[in-house]
């Protein structure tokens, strides 16, 4: 069933304007404002760092994303798809959240998330610390009821608390199980790497129902491998994918908070990505991006060409239900 959808507007032309002016949007896509105030996927900033551990500086992470993204090309031959054309993508800003108080923050991003989701947008978010992630499952768990979710980590990010908080950026998933918004027969980490505080630890995160693919069973077991396995787990239900950018190898990924050695490579991740096609992804985050260490936007260009594969995947699934 077809409803007639207006053309998407694209991105900016760089064959006519060059790529390096104007101020920046992701992928030179119209803002959210430029395209009547809906679209299908809404590519939105949490500037949000105030739940870090360790290195601060994830609330630059959305315009430093934006800027390494002027380089994206409209047509994605990975996926055999030009995925501006498919489906309406724009920039819907960023969500202001307060640094000095992170349960309000909290509250803030879920209540600005529902509204987008309540316009029909898929959501693809550029953070931020990963304490962003139990928000915005949330929001989507009001949606569409407990989501499959793929969580791509050097952490695990099922800690317990910080200091007493529970709201941080090692705790996110912790959270969201004992909400009971996630499918725990669908949970998966990929790149867990790195000491932990101990081997309870992985005992408390099997409980919680999360397998782990290591960043060593990338290598060893290829990423065709993994992806299917990860398609076989998640099968048709609808499916958040968690990014944090530290699950690359610092080499990289440079500019990020907490940083861990013998990480998987931007190829592994956009492969293992591209063959998640075909999901039923209903958003996803992209966080922990911290570009006061990266270094000639090694970080961000990963972190922009992540979020575009993100973004094509959610296309392709909503041109092909356009076109039935
Ligand atoms: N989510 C990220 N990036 N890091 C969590 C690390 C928590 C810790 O310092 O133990
Ligand atoms: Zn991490
Ligand atoms: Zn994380």
């Amino acid at each position: 069933m077809s409803s007639a959808p207006r053309e998407p507007v694209g991105p900016i032309d760089s064959s006519r304007i060059p790529r390096y002016a104007g101020p920046a949007t992701f992928a030179r896509l119209p803002r959210l404002d430029e395209v009547g105030g809906t679209a299908d996927v809404a590519v939105v900033g949490v500037p949000f760092d105030s739940g870090v551990s360790y290195r601060p500086g994830a609330r630059f992470g959305g315009n430093a994303i934006r800027e390494a993204s002027r380089l994206l090309r409209p047509y994605n031959p990975a996926q055999d798809a030009s995925p501006f054309a498919l489906a309406q993508v724009a920039d819907a800003g960023d969500i202001a959240a307060n640094p000095f108080n992170i349960n309000e923050a909290v509250e803030t991003i879920e209540a600005a998330a529902d509204d987008l989701l309540a316009t029909g947008a898929r959501l693809m978010t550029l953070g931020g610390d990963h304490t962003i992630a139990l928000p915005l499952l949330r929001s989507v768990a009001k949606k569409h009821g407990p989501v499959a979710l793929l969580h791509f980590d050097a952490h695990l990010d099922t800690w317990d608390t910080y200091f007493g908080a529970e709201y941080t950026h090692g705790t996110p998933f912790r959270r969201a199980v004992e909400e009971g918004i996630l499918d725990t027969s669908a949970l998966s980490h990929v790149g867990t790497r790195g000491p932990l505080y101990g081997k309870k630890d992985l005992d408390d995160d099997a409980k919680m129902g999360f397998g782990i693919v290591t960043s060593a069973d990338v290598m060893r077991r290829g990423v065709d491998e993994v992806a299917d396995q990860l398609r076989q787990r998640i099968g048709d239900r609808p499916l958040y994918i968690s990014i944090d950018i530290d699950v690359l190898d610092p080499a990289h990924a440079p500019g990020t908070g907490t940083p861990e050695a013998g990480g998987i490579t931007s190829r592994e991740l956009l492969e293992i990505l591209r063959g998640l096609a075909g999901c039923h992804l209903v958003s996803a985050d992209l966080v922990e991006v911290a570009p006061a260490y990266d270094h000639a936007e090694i970080t961000s260009v990963a972190a922009s060409h992540t979020a575009y594969e993100l973004t094509t995947i959610m296309s392709r699934q909503i041109g092909a239900q356009r076109s039935l």
